[in-house]
């Protein structure tokens, strides 16, 4: 691989330790995926933040490293709302691993705003082409496929150097070459809202890592947050990094669809929702909730009480800019959480049985949070907790 001067420098360690371990890294990377060189980056975002998930050798770690980020750099989601981490039932000893973590980031000079959603924050939004280190599944397939910009998938270790060293290695989705799709996927009835979370949670199971790209009927008109939801679940079922739909995302409509095609029967979709277990946890926001989504959220709530548990995750920056949906929201009893989620906080593995709306969460559910995982609608899950009656 080739490294330019001052990277040969930094990987000899005359930057100091910590710019060597993680130019090593990147290095170790592109020899194993034959990278020629590093690329500039224009943001990272990083994961592993929770303490649930990287625990005292996650944190003991990072303690260790002694460097600023050269570009700009966020978190995803860790374990605790940050100021309702008691109500939330979070044990001291927690709270305590979890802030030095933050303190830890923050003074590497990341930002701790901890989102899946980075594309949500006004100064955070990618553009076409721009490349990334991206490390949540769900934030990197929509940076390339929503997006159309350029990024791995990177773990939390790869992000941290990339974000310390402001490059990566040049290889997978930052070549033209690994985004051609793979193989076609034709869904040819309509789908809304949270089909396409269920359509994810199908297809993903099926095709692994593949580039797929969908035809959908001319009736299905997938938002930017029904886009969020199929690749989030695509990325956690399987491992799709990168999809494509013909006609609606930026790159799609200069490929051709593969003679390899998948035909979606209608019935597979339908069978997701088949769950009939009684939730004592509804959970929307995974991954975190847009503007959009709060607004229906309050729509549906306002003036109305809850009677089992809600809680909608959302980015703290969203949660302050819309204080007032959130207000509307509250006002039901529900909880508007920051800077964790259902998956990543230890809280919700009190619960014997969480609905959500999300194909991801549906997946991850039974093995991050030991608890049964029924699915619904958006509109199905806060009536649920309003207390209607469930068509199940
Ligand atoms: C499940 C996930 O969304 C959150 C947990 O990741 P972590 O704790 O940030 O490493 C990770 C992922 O899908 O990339
Ligand atoms: S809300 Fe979902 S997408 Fe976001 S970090 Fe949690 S598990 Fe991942």
């Amino acid at each position: 691989m080739y490294l330019q001067k001052d990277e040969e420098q930094i990987l000899n360690g005359e930057s100091g330790d910590s710019l060597q371990k993680m130019m090593e890294i990147l290095v170790t990377l592109g020899k194993i995926y034959d990278a020629e060189y590093l690329i500039p980056i224009k943001s990272v975002q990083i994961a592993g933040v929770s303490y649930k998930t990287i625990g005292d050798a996650g944190l003991e770690w990072i303690e260790d490293i002694d460097a600023q980020v050269v570009v700009p750099s966020i978190l995803n989601p860790m374990g605790m709302d940050r100021e309702r981490w008691r109500e939330m039932g979070i044990s001291e000893d927690f709270y305590r691993k979890q802030i030095e973590i933050l303190n830890v980031y923050r003074r590497m000079g990341i930002r701790i705003e901890c989102t899946c959603t980075p594309y949500y924050l006004e100064d955070s939004m990618p553009c076409l082409g721009d490349h990334l280190a991206w490390s949540e599944s769900s934030a990197i397939s929509f940076a390339n496929s929503v997006i159309g910009a350029r990024t791995n998938r990177e773990s939390g270790i790869s992000a941290l150097a990339s974000a310390l060293l402001g490059k990566t290695p040049y290889y997978g989705y930052h070549l033209d070459e690994n985004r051609v799709p793979t193989i076609g996927i034709e869904v040819p009835f309509t789908l809304t809202g949270s089909d396409f979370g269920a359509l994810g949670y199908v297809i993903g199971k099926v095709i692994g890592d593949c580039v797929p790209i969908f035809e959908f009927a001319p009736s299905t008109k997938p938002s930017d947050d029904d886009l969020k939801s199929l690749g989030a679940a695509l990325a956690a079922s399987g491992a799709v990094a990168l999809y494509h739909v013909k006609g609606r995302t930026p790159e799609a409509d200069r490929f051709e669809v593969p003679e390899e095609k998948i035909v979606v029967e209608e019935g597979e979709i339908r069978s997701v929702y088949d769950g009939s277990s009684e939730p004592d946890l509804v959970a929307l926001g995974c991954p975190h909730l847009s503007i959009d989504e709060l607004e229906l959220a309050a729509e549906l709530l306002r003036g109305r009480k809850v009677k089992r548990e809600l809680w909608l995750c959302v980015s703290r920056y969203l949660k302050g800019k819309r204080a007032d949906l959130v207000g509307v929201i509250e006002s039901s009893g529900a909880k508007v959480i920051s800077d964790t989620c259902m998956i990543v906080s230890p809280a919700c593995d009190r619960f014997d049985c969480i609905m959500t709306d999300s194909g991801k969460a549906l997946n991850y559910i039974p093995t991050m949070c030991q608890a049964e995982a029924v699915f619904g609608s958006f509109r199905d899950c806060i009536e649920v907790v309003l207390g209607e009656a469930r068509d199940c």
